[in-house]
This record gives C-alpha cells, structure tokens and sequence, in this order.
C-alpha cells in the first residue's frame, strides 16, 4: 500500500518533471540507449538484477575504487535507470553500492582536472541528466546507502525518494563539495537530516 501510494504520489511529479527539455538534454542518453540495446552490450560498471514477482530492481554500482561519478558511469546509470522504466512490470528500484565501505565518493574529481570545455559541459550535463532522471522517475526510489557519500554520492541518494544509511560511525554523508569550490544551489541539504534514516549493518 505504502509503495503503491508513494508510486502515486510520484505520478504527479513526473507530469511536471518530464517535460520535453527545450535543452534536448534527454537525447544523448536515448541515443546511447537505442545503440546499446542493438548491441545487446553490458555495463561492467552496473549491475541490475530485477525481480519480476516483486517488481523491484536492485541497481547494484561496482565501479571500484569508489563508485566516482564519471561521464561512462553517469551515462551507464542513466541507461540502466530508462531500461528499467521501460520495463512497466518494474515499479520499485533500489540503488546500493557492490563495494565495501563506499556507496559513491561523488563526482569524478578527474572529470574537472585538465578536460576541454566541450567535454566539461558534456560532463555537468550528464550530471545535471542523471539527477533530473532519478529525481523524475516513475518508479519508487530508495537508495540504500551502505557506505560513505560525500557531495555528488549524497546528491544521488538525494534525488530517490527515500534513503536508508547503514548505522556506521565510519560512513559519513553530506554536501561537502564547498571544500573544493562547488556551490549547491539552496536548500538540497535540508533532505538529508529529515528523510535520511539509519539501520545497523
Ligand atoms: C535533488 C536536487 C539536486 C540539485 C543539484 C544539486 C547540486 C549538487 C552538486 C553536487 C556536487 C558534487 C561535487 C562532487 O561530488 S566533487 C567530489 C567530491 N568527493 C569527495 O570529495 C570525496 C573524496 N573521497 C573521499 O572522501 C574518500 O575517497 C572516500 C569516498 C570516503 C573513500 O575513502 P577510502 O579511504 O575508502 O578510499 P581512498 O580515499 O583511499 O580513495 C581510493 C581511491 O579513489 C580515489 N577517489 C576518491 N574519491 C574520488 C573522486 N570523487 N573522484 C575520483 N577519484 C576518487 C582516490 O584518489 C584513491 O585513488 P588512488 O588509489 O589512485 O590514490
């Protein structure tokens, strides 16, 4: 019940949400989508394993070290998140982390080190992508945050509908992009002490 009115109440958002971006901002990933499903190719760097009497996806992400939110790994995630939306039998995703420790360590600090413009902005698009996608989904959301998730890790778990941290003084979450320059707009911090709970791992 409490799924299926969250799925409801989900619905709304999306009308508003998914609007055609005048930006075209969607076309890169149906793009990429359509070349993969003809190529029938897997990613390395996700694992989705969907379970059909459920209706729940557990996206699992294996990107060692840490899960860091590359231009590959964004666009893979994306991917799995619009295969699985496809896929109407598919009402529930889960997203966690495969590696120990680390859900995701953020953005690719490499991404922002010595790239041209043009893939700088193919980069902060895709990011801008990945978190309109999640946020915008239509499938009930819940990041299972089994590690840490600094600044664009915290911003993916922001971005489900709900969040469940395990019960670690080691992991830590949080906005602290500040430290290396990067501003977020106001007001995405206030979700993660009211919506983020705990459970001992
Ligand atoms: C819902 C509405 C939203 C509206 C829009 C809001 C906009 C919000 C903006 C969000 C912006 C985000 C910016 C970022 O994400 S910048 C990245 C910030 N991330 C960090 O600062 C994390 C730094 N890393 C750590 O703290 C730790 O690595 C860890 C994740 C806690 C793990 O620690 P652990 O001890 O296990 O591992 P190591 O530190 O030894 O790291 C292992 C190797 O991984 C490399 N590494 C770590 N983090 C990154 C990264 N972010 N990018 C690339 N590489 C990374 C690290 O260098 C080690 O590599 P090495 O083995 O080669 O040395």
């Amino acid at each position: 019940m409490a799924l299926r009115a969250a799925l409801r109440q989900k619905c709304g958002l999306i009308g508003i949400l998914s609007q055609p971006s005048s930006s075209g901002s969607h076309s890169r990933v149906s793009a990429v989508l359509v070349s993969q499903m003809r190529n029938n190719a897997t990613s390395p760097k996700i694992k989705v394993d969907f379970n059909q009497s459920t209706g729940v996806a557990v996206l699992s992400m294996q990107s060692p070290p840490v899960n860091s939110l590359s231009l590959d790994f964004l666009t893979e995630l994306c991917i799995s998140v619009e295969k699985l939306e496809m896929d109407r039998a598919c009402r529930g995703l889960i997203i966690t982390s495969s590696l120990p420790k680390v859900f995701s360590a953020g953005l690719d600090i490499l991404e922002m080190y010595g790239k041209s413009p043009e893939r700088c902005g193919e980069f902060w698009r895709a990011v801008q992508e990945m978190w309109l996608k999640m946020y915008s989904s239509n499938m009930v959301t819940i990041a299972a945050i089994n590690g840490s998730s600094p600044a664009g890790g915290c911003l993916l778990s922001l971005t489900c509908d709900y969040r469940i941290m395990s019960d670690n003084p080691r992991y830590s979450i949080g906005l602290n992009e500040t430290l290396l320059g990067i501003v977020a707009p106001f007001g995405t911090d206030k979700n993660i002490i009211k919506n983020t709970h705990t459970c001992s791992n």
